[in-house]
């Protein structure tokens, strides 16, 4: 009551400047350290203020048996990205915790935030904060090691909540208020590998691969491996690869780094960002081929520096600097394959631990040998065309239909086209979504659409024989004029039988 009566009575900032009044008495002769950490630190969020929190919340939750709190009051909120409620000190509530034997007290301040502040962005009504009390003679051990045992616990939680980030490094070389490069914003991707459409067999064999490597910690130490992995997805656009990434995030809930070559300047950039990644996490670069020239890992320059600088990229991104170029003042731009090759192997790779990288490109043979060796890039994974067996799940999850939903002749028309039709599993799935409140219907389509395909393909792929066949004939013929009727006519009759052949089965199926 006495509380209440005195918010009431008292306005609150003169409340506050008692307060604050007070403080600076009692400091002086305290024994102890307090810190403060605020919400909002100038305009940006404090990520360590919700690292606090987080730990907090786990403390607080266990601590209504008694063990550690001083208070019987918890908030309870549930964020907007969050999947789990979490407790949390009620307004200057307070908690005692003890780390490494050292006894400190978290308090939670809230004080009304003065209306006249100017902003940018629109801040909270209310100035949020934590302050930690530790004792003056414990203080210079413990605090940064209590600080990123707090920072761990959190990322630990958030985990465990399904709560995982997506980090990029759009901000190109520039950094935040609190140094990091990176940006990053609540990963929320649904893709699993349930339903992902892909062989069951290498569905199961990559799932196995990546729990391997998460309960390999042991196994890297006796071994005297850097904790890491790398895999490298292939494939047309459309068969699954950044779906792939996501399931992959969501199997182990881990955090995705997305890393924008592209935005990245010079190799110590690179090592930086490396640096700054967390452990359990996957390092994504995705259509690695067109963010870095990688075909020549050797080739020298007339100075004999390495060649092989991004210039594949900047003759696709106008905006990206060109060392050495005179119509370009900017010329900064200048990761080398082997600058990437120290990312991914390097002695800078181990900084951290427990990481994947995962590299995605349509063109596996546009990249260096270098790269694709085992202990870099130690899984090759193609991502192919649909299959009758990556359409089945589709189908599971698209129209809700199981195999023996589907009846046997309509079933065996799609498995005998499927392969033929060269479909993506992007293409497939756009025509089930189109139809998928009507089964029958979506099915019907479906086979039509592939049918459709299947013709294309083999049109193109006569037409793609019969133009190789010419291009011989016509070198036969010019090689040896005599003789060059009579060796074109061999190849011919082949392309004719083939022919022949095709345009049969095409008939059968229009
Ligand atoms: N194997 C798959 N299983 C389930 N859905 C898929 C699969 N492949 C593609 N899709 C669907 O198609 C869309 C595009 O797929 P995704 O972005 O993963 O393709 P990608 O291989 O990364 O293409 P790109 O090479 O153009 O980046 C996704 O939203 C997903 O819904
Ligand atoms: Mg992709």
């Amino acid at each position: 009551f006495s509380q209440t009566l005195l918010h009431t009575v008292v306005p609150p900032e003169l409340r506050f400047a008692f307060l604050k009044l007070f403080q600076r008495l009692f400091n002086c002769f305290s024994s102890y350290c307090y810190y403060e950490i605020t919400e909002i630190d100038g305009v940006n969020t404090n990520e360590l203020y919700n690292a606090v929190q987080l730990y907090l919340s786990s403390s607080a939750s266990s601590s209504t048996a008694g063990t550690t709190s001083s208070s019987n009051r918890l908030s309870l909120t549930r964020g907007l990205n969050s999947s789990a409620i979490t407790f949390g000190l009620a307004n200057n509530d307070r908690l005692s915790d003890v780390f490494n034997g050292v006894s400190v007290v978290w308090e939670h301040n809230v004080t009304p935030r003065q209306s006249q502040t100017f902003s940018w962005r629109p801040l909270p009504e209310e100035k949020r904060g934590f302050t930690l009390r530790i004792n003056k003679r414990d203080q210079p051990g413990i605090l940064e090691a209590y600080l990123e045992f707090i920072t761990d616990k959190a990322n630990e939680i958030r985990r465990k909540n399904q709560d995982r980030l997506l980090y990029t490094n759009s901000r190109g070389g520039s950094l935040d208020s609190r140094g990091h490069p990176w940006e990053s914003v609540p990963f929320k991707h649904p893709s699993t590998f349930e339903t992902l459409a892909m062989d069951p067999i290498k569905k199961r064999e990559i799932m196995c691969d990546l729990r391997d490597f998460a309960d390999g910690q042991a196994f890297y130490k006796r071994t005297g491996r850097a904790w890491k992995r790398g895999y490298l997805l292939y494939g047309p656009p459309g068969t699954g690869k950044s779906s792939m990434i996501a399931a992959m995030a969501n199997f182990l809930g881990y955090d995705i780094y997305d890393l924008e070559l592209t935005e990245v300047n010079t190799n110590s950039e690179l090592r930086k960002l490396l640096m700054k990644t967390s452990s359990k996490s996957i390092i994504v670069i995705e259509d690695i081929d067109c963010s870095i020239n990688l075909t020549n890992r050797k080739k020298s320059n007339g100075t004999g520096a390495r060649n092989d600088s991004v210039s594949d990229t900047r003759s696709r991104s106008p905006g990206i600097p060109i060392p050495g170029d005179p119509d370009n003042n900017g010329g900064n731009n200048s990761i080398t394959l082997s600058g990437l090759l120290n990312f991914t192997d390097g002695l800078w790779s181990c900084c951290g631990s427990e990481r994947i990288f995962v590299f995605t490109t349509n063109h596996i043979d546009k990249l260096d040998p270098a790269l694709l060796r085992s202990g870099r890039m130690d899984m090759h994974i193609h991502m192919s065309y649909c299959s009758f067996p990556s359409l089945k799940i589709l189908l599971k999850t698209y129209l809700g239909c199981e195999p023996g939903d589907i009846s046997p002749d309509v079933s065996s028309d799609l498995a005998a086209v499927i392969d033929e039709a060269e479909m993506t599993p992007a293409d497939i799935s756009e025509v089930l979504i189109k139809n998928r409140r009507d089964n029958d219907k979506a099915l019907r389509e479906l086979l039509e659409v592939l049918r459709k395909k299947k013709t294309v393909n083999r049109r193109l792929r006569r037409r793609l024989v019969a133009e190789v066949e010419d291009e011989a004939e016509e070198k036969r013929a010019l090689d040896s004029p005599k003789e060059g009727g009579g060796a074109a006519n061999g190849g011919g009759d082949d392309v004719e039988v083939n022919y022949k052949k095709s345009e049969e089965e095409d008939n059968g199926i229009d």
